[in-house]
């Protein structure tokens, strides 16, 4: 019986195009003024002092780990350090009004159809607790926010780690057959079957099929019924 479902963001519930070209844009052009700005705040001194940690290198001055998060930026890096500051500056995005999220037009129905049946949604992210709450309070379909009992970034675990699975289940109260996992990367996917999760891939905007593991192309192609899980 599927009790929980637990959804990635990008290339999941939200283009990766919104992600890129807006959320990681802002982010890039706003990073040193809302760092320098906001020096000495504790949530931006504790961001500061981990991404030394993530690097190794306790020594890094605050110009340099700038540099360091602008590069990472670039690389699309999953650092836990730069999705907390990113989160930060996208607050100010969201709040002045400068855009607002895409969701793909299936989600928001999907999302309250299956909690209406008593399944609990949840969040599994590599954007931080805060850029969730974010996100889907301000998406383009309205607030989504309230639907989600459960928030999940990088401090859970990395992604492509079944240990992260595993303890989101716990989180959840359920067992790990009891929760689906939808996701945009096999690597998450392949996580999330070997800690015993079912787990379905969403191939969005024409994107192929994900290797080793039911794909549906839209939150509608979906069909949950008791202990199994279709795709249609
Ligand atoms: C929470 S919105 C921004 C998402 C993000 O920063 C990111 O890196 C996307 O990661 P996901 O795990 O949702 O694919
Ligand atoms: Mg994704």
């Amino acid at each position: 019986m599927v009790k929980r479902i637990v959804t990635d963001i990008e290339g999941t519930t939200t283009s990766i195009s919104f992600v890129t070209d807006t959320l990681f844009a802002h982010a890039r052009a706003s990073l040193v003024s809302f760092v320098r700005t906001h020096a000495g705040e504790a949530r931006v001194v504790s961001a500061l002092d981990a991404a030394r940690t993530e690097a190794g290198d306790p020594s890094l001055s605050d110009t340099a780990v700038l540099t360091l998060w602008l590069r990472w930026i670039d690389e699309d890096r999953k650092a836990t350090s730069l999705k907390a500051i990113q989160g930060m500056i996208w607050e100010e995005g969201y709040h002045a009004g400068a855009y607002r999220s895409h969701v793909y037009a299936d989600v928001p129905g999907a999302l309250a159809r299956w909690k209406a049946r008593g399944i609990g949604l949840a969040v599994f992210s590599s954007g931080s607790v805060l850029a969730q709450r974010l996100l889907f309070g301000h998406t383009i379909e309205g607030d989504l926010a309230g639907l989600f009992d459960g928030w999940f970034d990088t401090t859970t675990g990395k992604k492509a780690d079944p240990a992260s699975y595993a303890r989101i289940a716990a989180a959840l109260e359920v067992a790990p057959h009891e929760v689906l996992f939808l996701s945009d990367v096999k690597a998450e996917l392949d996580a999330a079957r070997a800690a015993g999760l079912l787990r379905v891939g969403l191939a969005r905007d024409g994107a192929p099929p994900l290797v080793d593991h039911p794909t549906a192309r839209s939150f509608d192609d979906i069909v949950i019924e008791g202990d199994s899980v279709l795709v249609g």
